[in-house]
């Protein structure tokens, strides 16, 4: 396998209208782990999805879902609880709004056990994250064990999330997991300031590469993306412009698991960075985690 990536898919339903308002939503599929491992399947990585569903309708069409866009679905298991699902709208700001029904999910219940019953110890790379660490305290387990089993294949996503955890609870996980990452994505200034208490991308990076991580990629939206290795420099890796930005949702995703393929195939780690962003931006252009998802002749053309 090259890319395994653990973590919860989710049923979304998006509305074009604040959450307060909407009496209309379009059903789609996404969640972090989902959106990266599409976004890593697309580029015709051997792409693995490790979860639990719920044993009803909607966990059958997020595993037919992730099937379809050639994902492995072999160790996306339908357990106790239901299928996590979240509700996407626009505030009258603009600003996109997320609703969870998500508490006490099939994936929720996820522990270590999932991640030894999957190839965890043999893929070229593994994608965690801290909202599949923030699902539960067993969830919280299995994301460090997978991060020492796959120590230095590790590719760790921060992604805080104030409605799922703490900022001490996110920043526990990244010290823990940042010494197996072979790069840690984190949000500038999002994740930095709430996990590290640091909105400068390069201090960020430094905090990082000081618990250990080998390199770091700090997104900072327009503005692109520093990239600082422990055994090398820091460089800047320019963001693709976008005419007109539909939904930000998942681009994040689509970087993490576009850069994730790129280095399970031998890519040096600033193109895996510049392919991921190149994958963000086709992202940015459709609704929703899944709604626009690059193709490899895309980035192929945007990175030249
Ligand atoms: O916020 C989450 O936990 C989600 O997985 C929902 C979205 O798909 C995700 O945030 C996009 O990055």
């Amino acid at each position: 396998m090259d890319v395994i990536v653990l973590g919860e898919p989710l049923v979304e339903f998006s509305a074009d209208r604040a959450l307060t308002e909407a009496v209309s939503f379009r059903l789609s599929f996404s969640g972090d782990a989902l959106n990266a491992s599409v976004a890593a399947a697309a580029q015709e990585a051997r792409v693995a999805l490790v979860t639990r569903v719920g044993a009803d309708e909607f966990g059958e069409r997020l595993t037919g879902f992730a099937a379809a866009r050639g994902v492995d679905t072999r160790w996306m298991t339908p357990g106790e609880g239901s299928t996590g699902a979240y509700a996407l709208g626009a505030d009258p700001s603009g600003e996109r709004a997320f609703c969870y029904m998500r508490y006490g999910s099939a994936a929720s219940r996820m522990d270590r056990g999932d991640v030894d019953r999957s190839p965890v110890a043999t893929a070229r790379v593994v994608v965690l994250g801290g909202i599949t660490a923030a699902l539960s305290a067993s969830c919280a387990d299995a994301v460090r064990h997978a991060a020492a089993t796959a120590s230095g294949r590790v590719v760790y996503d921060a992604n805080f999330r104030s409605r799922l955890t703490t900022p001490e609870a996110g920043a526990a996980v990244l010290r823990d997991v940042a010494p197996h990452a072979a790069v840690v994505k984190i949000s500038s200034p999002g994740d930095g300031e709430a996990l590290l208490g640091r909105t400068d991308p390069g201090e960020i990076g430094r905090a990082c590469l000081e618990m250990g991580a080998a390199a770091v990629a700090v997104t900072m939206g327009a503005g692109g993306v520093l990239l600082a290795e422990a055994d090398g420099g820091t460089t800047t890796i320019p963001a693709h412009p976008v005419a007109e930005v539909v939904d930000q949702t998942g681009a994040g995703d689509a970087f993490t698991g576009v850069m994730a393929a790129w280095l399970a195939r031998g890519e040096s780690l600033p193109d895996a960075v510049r392919a991921g962003a190149a994958a963000a931006s086709v992202n940015l252009t459709g609704r929703g985690g899944t709604g626009r998802v690059a193709t490899p002749d895309e980035i192929r053309k945007l990175i030249g």
